[in-house]
């Protein structure tokens, strides 16, 4: 793996069981993803995008290939240590935004640092200036419910980047959002990608999107057609 390399896949290769019938999602994929760059994994439904995030978020394992995320081998881990090292490395944003309804937006934020055992006073500082980041410092008491779109949005990415995580992983973060505030939302990510230093890789169909990529893998029926450092129009 390349040093500067965040993500490393190897022959990956992700078979479904699904009711007795072979579903080859992903079909020998070798591709590196540089660190700290606004990475975007494109292809048509079903070209297996979401299944290759789920493998960087350690939430589901290769059936064949290796796997190295943040320099580790992720593929060969225990679930101890996989639930750990995505408690600690990884972070997720989700169409649907996905917060705890029963938890205001700072609570919100704040539940990552919990699972990780940080201190309050810590947790507070830093729950509170990434409220701030994202222009929500006024409705820190406020639940899901009473937000706007792009605001659940905006809590859902400080929720992601309180913890400090090497990746942020975003399937298809602007798809419940009208074209507005989706551009709103990817400067914003844009923004605190630079600012953190942090490795965002998304999977996406969202032009507007795709056009602030740094580097681009198109992919289709689970292999790597082409890669571009640059966006793709
Ligand atoms: N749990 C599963 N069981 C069986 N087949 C699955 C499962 N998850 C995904 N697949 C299949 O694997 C292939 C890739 O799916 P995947 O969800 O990764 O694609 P995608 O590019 O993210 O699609 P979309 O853009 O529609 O979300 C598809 O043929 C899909 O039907």
């Amino acid at each position: 793996m390349a040093e500067e390399s965040v993500v490393s896949l190897r022959d990956v290769v992700k078979t479904y069981d699904d009711e007795g019938l072979s579903v080859h999602a992903l079909n020998g994929l070798s591709f590196d993803i540089p660190k700290r760059r606004f990475a975007m994994i494109v292809g048509p439904s079903g070209s297996g995008k979401t299944t290759l995030l789920n493998l960087i978020g350690c939430i589901d394992k290769p059936t064949t290939g290796a796997i190295h995320v943040a320099g580790e081998d992720v593929g060969k881990m225990g679930d101890t240590k996989v639930t750990d090292f995505r408690a600690k490395n990884i972070a997720f944003i989700f169409q649907n935004f996905s917060l705890f309804p029963v938890l205001s937006a700072y609570e919100n934020v704040e539940y990552p640092l919990l699972l990780i055992g940080m201190s309050a006073k810590e947790r507070r500082e830093r729950t509170l200036s990434m409220l701030e980041a994202v222009g929500l410092a006024d409705q820190a008491r406020q639940r899901p419910n009473q937000l706007s779109g792009g605001q659940k949005q905006r809590v859902a990415i400080a929720r992601a980047l309180v913890k400090h995580p090497e990746i942020v992983l975003a399937d298809e973060p602007t798809a419940n959002l009208d074209s507005e505030t989706g551009l709103q939302i990817i400067e914003l990510m844009h923004k605190m990608q630079h600012e953190q230093a942090v490795s965002f890789i998304f999977a996406s169909h969202d032009p507007q999107l795709i056009s602030h990529a740094e580097e681009t893998y198109i992919i289709r029926d689970g292999k790597l057609l082409e890669h571009r450092s640059g966006a793709v129009q």
